[in-house]
Order: C-alpha cells, then structure tokens, then sequence
C-alpha cells in the first residue's frame, strides 16, 4: 500500500511546469485510429496512468503504439479490431472515446458499458443518440453496448442535451468519415475541444467551430498520419494555483494558459488572491487573509467541476461563509467527509456545500474519494496542524504527474511512501511523526 505524508506548514515558493492535459490526450490517442495512412507524432503527452490505459487499449485494437519520453507515436494503418473490453473501460471510463473513431473507420464497435463512478452516474445516451442521428444502429447487452453501420455514416443535425465533453468527442470522431455534413449543437467549448479538432484538421479533417457552441463537419474519405502537441493541463495547473495561494506562497505555474482559467483566475481574484499573467505562466501570490465566495460548476466557460473541490479546500481558509454549487456531476461531494476528518465545517445542502471558514484543519487519516478529491485532500495537508496522509492513491495517479515531487519542489514537506507492514506503521505512528523503518519513499 501507498500514502502520501503531508505536514502542514510550509509556504510554497518557485516555479513549477505544468504537463500536458490528460483530458486533452485520451481523444487525441483515440482519434489517431481513424488514420489509416501515415503514422501520429503526439508530444507533450503526460506519464499518467489513464495514458497507459488508453495505449493499452490501442495495442488491443492491433494499433502500434509506442511511448517515449514526452511523445506517443501511433501506427493505426493495420485491420482493427473493433471492441474495447470491460478490463480496460472499468480502469478508465475515457475508453469509450475510442467508440466513434471504430464506428466511423470500421463500422462497427463493441465496447463494455461504462457504468457509474464515485462522482456519478454518468451514462452515455447522448454519445449514442449522436451515432443513431447518423444511421447508426446501437444495441445494448451481456454488460456491452455495441454500434454498427452498413456502409458509411451519414452526416446529420444533432442537438446535445447538455454539452457533454465525452459526446462532443465521440461525434466529431463519428462525423470525420461521414458522408456529408454534421451540424453538432448545444456542444461542449472546453479547450480540450479545440486541441482534438486542430488534430483531426491535422490528420485531413474538416471542422469548424470547435471552441464554440455549434461544430461543423464536413466528412472526408480518408484521414491520415499528423505531428500534434498536447495543450497544458489547466486543471493541474489550478491545483497549483490553488496551492500556491492556501499556503500564501509565491509561485509562478510555469505554461499554464489564463485564456483556459478564466473562471478560477476570477474566483481568486475575488479571493483577494494576486494573480499575474506572466508571459511564460501565471504567478500567484496569497494573501494573509483569503476571502470567502461562491461558486456554481458548469460546462465551458464556466467553473470547472474538475476544480471543484481542490476550490474547497481553499475556502476552508478563507474568512466567513462560502458556498459551492455542484451542477455537473449529481454526487462529487464525496470529499466533504474526508474534509470533516481533517476538522472541516462544511453543511450539505441538496447540491451546494456551504463552508464555513476558516478551519483549524487538523491532520488525520484520509483517503482519496477520487482523482480531484485526492488533490483537494493534498492541499488541505499543507495547511493542517500535524501530519495528514492520504490513501487510495490510484486515483490521483491517473491525473497528477509526480504530484509530491512537484510539490516538494517549491518547497512542501510531503513524501509518498510503499508501506510493507500496514501493523506496524500504525503502532510507530501512533507514538512518532519520524520516518519509519517500515516504510520507503517511492520516488526520490
Ligand atoms: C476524460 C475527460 O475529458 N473527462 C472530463 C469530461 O468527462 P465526461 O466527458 O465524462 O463528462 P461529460 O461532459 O460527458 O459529463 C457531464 C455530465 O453530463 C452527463 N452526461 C454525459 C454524457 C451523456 O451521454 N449523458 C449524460 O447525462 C454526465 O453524467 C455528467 O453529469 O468532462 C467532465 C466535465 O467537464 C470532466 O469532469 C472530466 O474530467
Ligand atoms: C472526472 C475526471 O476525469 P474522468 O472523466 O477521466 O473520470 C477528472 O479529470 O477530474
């Protein structure tokens, strides 16, 4: 078993890169099945457990997938296979994205059904209402959800229900190698958008509109091959913002993009929060006193549900009442208990939590609910009295590239450790806050 070992305390300070954006990468990988010429060159690829995964899945399809240093380079010209099996999508709901890609290349896809995760239910009717709209017939059954189309998809006019990140991905890989146009509306804008459509224009595609509420595509016959770069992780770059102003440091977020984090720059601002835009990044500064606010999640441009609660934790410092209103996701409060270990006031409300600060934050045992949870919980370690120590690390590995050594680096005390004996690290800690002899530091 693994924990991170955080203790509170320090101000953070210097400079800190982000990576590339994961839920920029995962469609971009699934997309580079639809050439079947040439080969893809994608950089700035972050070393993350879901870009493992959706290599992996690639490799199941018959794709030639390597991974070397920032740089994945797939070779997708081989006959492929066309499902993606429960093992993969059970790690990793993004797998489903490879679905449109296969219907559209291949006319056909058999992919395990995803099914719920701590956040919420998240079902998938509307990536296949899309397929439907374009001919597609889609069966459900033995726990998979298979399309298939006899011949080639067709463009067509397709109003999303909510401007879904993952739908807005699917279709537009569907509609690449449609016959005619797709008018896709009520889409998703995030800047992960914009970086699959500039690939797929790369690789022969024609789409319009990506970044806005309303896409165009007008089929091709053939994609191929493209170089492509990965844009910067907005979300890990907030969480190092966030950071930076919980503790009242100084730190410059070395690439992050302010176009991107619009909405988290202005919440901190109205923090009290300084924030400049520096040319090669944003530097934030905190302040002595963090003001309260209130926040509602929401699709592009709105706040991001993925900052939701690494935003809690920093009003958990803040001085009076705070509220955050949760509309993406129906259940991504899960933290608000691990909170509450840690001597947080936090009220449930129906979808709001209402924080009332500032905490006296206490270290204790917590675990990681879920990937931005396991970050949020971090973030209060740095400002807890004591020791806080975090489990169920999985989770944060699927979004954080070395998270602890990121942070050590501007100057937090935190270590992530391989615990050989759970027995007797709960006897030794019980009694020291040393380091023991039962445990090893994983990363140097
Ligand atoms: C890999 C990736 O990019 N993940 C991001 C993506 O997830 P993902 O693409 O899964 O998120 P969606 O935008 O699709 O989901 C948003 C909401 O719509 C609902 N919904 C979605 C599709 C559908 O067919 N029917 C439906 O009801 C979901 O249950 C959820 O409540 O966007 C989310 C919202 O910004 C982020 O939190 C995730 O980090
Ligand atoms: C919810 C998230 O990711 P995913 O959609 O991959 O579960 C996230 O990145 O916070």
């Amino acid at each position: 078993m693994e924990k991170i070992i955080v203790q509170g305390g320090k101000r953070l300070n210097g400079t800190v890169k982000v990576d590339g954006a994961k839920n920029a990468v995962l469609p971009v990988i699934a997309a580079s099945i639809l050439a079947t010429k040439g080969i893809s060159k994608i950089y700035n690829v972050p070393a993350l457990a879901d870009v493992y995964t959706i290599n992996e899945v690639l490799k199941y399809l018959n794709a030639d997938v390597e991974f070397n240093e920032d740089c994945v380079t797939v070779n997708a010209t081989s006959q492929l296979t066309t499902e993606a099996p429960f093992e993969y999508v059970r790690k990793m709901r993004a797998s489903v994205l490879v679905m449109g890609a296969l219907l559209a290349r291949e006319g056909h896809a058999r992919i395990a059904m995803p099914g719920g995760c701590a956040i919420g239910s998240r079902p998938i009717d509307q990536h296949l209402k899309g397929f439907e709209a374009m001919g597609a017939t889609v069966h459900t059954g033995n726990g998979y959800i298979e399309a298939e189309i006899k011949g080639k998809l067709k463009g067509a006019n397709i109003y999303l229900d909510f401007p879904s990140v993952g739908a807005t991905e699917n279709i537009i890989m569907a509609a690449v190698l449609a016959d005619g146009e797709t008018q896709l509306e009520n889409c998703a804008q995030e800047p992960e958008i914009v970086c699959l459509a500039e690939y797929l224009n790369a690789m022969g595609a024609k789409i319009k509109g990506a970044g806005t509420s309303t896409i165009k595509i007008v089929g091709v016959k053939q994609l191929k091959g493209a170089v492509h770069e990965i844009i910067p992780d907005r979300i890990e770059a907030g969480t190092y913002m966030i950071a930076a102003a919980i503790t009242g440091g100084n730190v410059l977020v070395e690439d992050a993009i302010a176009e991107h984090l619009r909405p988290l720059i202005a919440k901190m601002t109205e923090m009290g929060i300084h924030i400049e835009e520096e040319l090669d990044g944003i530097r934030v500064i905190g302040p002595d006193i963090i003001r309260p606010t209130d926040i509602k999640t929401m699709p592009h441009p709105g706040f991001p549900t993925d900052l939701q609660s690494q935003m809690m934790a920093l009003l958990l410092k803040a001085k009076g009442t705070g509220m955050i209103t949760e509309t993406v996701f129906e259940n991504r409060f899960m933290h608000v208990e691990e909170f509450r270990r840690m001597n947080a006031n936090i009220k449930i409300e129906g979808r709001s939590a209402i924080i009332n600060g500032p905490s006296q934050l206490q270290g204790a045992e917590v675990a990681a609910t879920d990937l931005r949870a396991g970050a949020a919980l971090i973030l209060a370690g740095l400002v807890a009295d004591g020791t806080t120590r975090v489990t169920e690390l999985q989770h944060i590995d699927r979004g954080y590239v070395d998270l602890t050594g990121k942070l050590r680096s501007l100057g937090a005390s935190i270590e992530r450790i391989v615990i050989e004996d759970e027995v007797a690290e709960s006897v030794t800690t019980a009694t020291s806050t040393t380091p023991k002899l039962t445990m090893k530091p994983k990363f140097a």
